[in-house]
């Protein structure tokens, strides 16, 4: 599965972003770091040509920038239309009634692939009481992959949750990935980064589920690799692109530390 890096750096995919004006140049970079080619919209113009000529499209709602709500779903609506993967990322669900609202517009009119939040966006997305403030996640328990396997059989997609520990689980089989930093949380826009690097790795395999733990795991173990001599936060945000631009299929091998289970029912 490691293997799939290779691919994105061959086919140079096109990722296409309906995302926040938070992270959205980082996010454009971080895809540009693994190899493959952003593109950043917010026209309905062109919703309809863009999306039948991307290769994956990413829906992040970060900003829920009032103009821009519709264009999303009709984006979702097209990347089903023209049989491209898609990803969600409900940036934030828990904080108010309109982002619930609209990421559950969302996931009744579009088909997501895959579902990525922090622990407390996918639990709250479950029906779960969270610990969250804004965007961030502060449900720290150590082993929730029960829970989100419940949900991701639930939305009948991959659910990747982010935290202490990652879990991506399409309800049967499920991941946990060991790997990561907390220093992760201290730059904004490391959740919204994966999602970027998932995105663009959906768009190489039909094989999601290990499209969503490698893009996962280029996130935790280049922050893990980027923090062992602790710089600080600054230093760590350009250690964290190198590490990122320089991953490769042998350091994911080395470094990964991921647990395999499979739902007995
Ligand atoms: N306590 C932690 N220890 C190690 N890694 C963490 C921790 N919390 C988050 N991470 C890592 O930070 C990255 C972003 O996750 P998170 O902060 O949960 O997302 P978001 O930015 O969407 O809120 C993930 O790769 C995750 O593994
Ligand atoms: C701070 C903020 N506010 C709206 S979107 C955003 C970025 C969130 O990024 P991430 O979920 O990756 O931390
Ligand atoms: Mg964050």
């Amino acid at each position: 599965m490691y293997e799939l890096i290779n691919l994105v750096k061959e086919e140079n995919p096109l990722v296409l972003h309906y995302t926040n004006n938070v992270t959205m140049n980082d996010c454009a970079n971080v895809t540009l770091a693994i190899g493959a080619s952003p593109l950043m919209s917010c026209s309905y113009e062109e919703v309809e040509e863009i999306v039948s000529i991307a290769n994956s499209v990413v829906i992040n709602i970060g900003t829920m920038d009032s103009q821009l709500l519709e264009l999303y779903l009709k984006a979702g609506k097209a990347a089903n239309k023209y049989n491209k993967p898609v990803i969600l990322d409900p940036v934030g669900i828990f904080a108010t009634k309109a982002r619930s609202e609209f990421t559950n517009k969302l996931l009744n009119e579009v088909k997501f692939d895959v579902i990525k939040g922090n622990i407390s966006e996918i639990k709250f997305i479950g029906g779960f009481n969270v610990r969250g403030k804004g965007v961030d996640s502060f449900d720290e328990e150590d082993d929730q992959s029960e829970i989100i396997q419940k949900i991701a059989r639930k939305l009948e997609c991959i659910v990747v949750a982010t935290g202490k520990v990652d879990v991506v689980t399409n309800g049967q089989l499920t991941y946990k990935i060991h790997n990561g930093t907390s220093k992760l949380k201290g730059i904004t826009g490391t959740g919204c980064m994966s999602t970027s690097l998932i995105g663009s790795l959906l768009s190489c395999t039909k094989n999601s589920i290990e499209a969503s733990v490698v893009g996962i795991l280029i996130m935790s173990l280049s922050g893990q690799l980027a923090d062992i001599d602790n710089k600080p936060i600054g230093t760590f945000k350009v250690k964290l692109m190198d590490y990122i631009y320089n991953m490769n299929s042998q350091t994911l091998k080395k470094y990964a530390k991921i647990e395999f289970l499979q739902f007995k029912k």
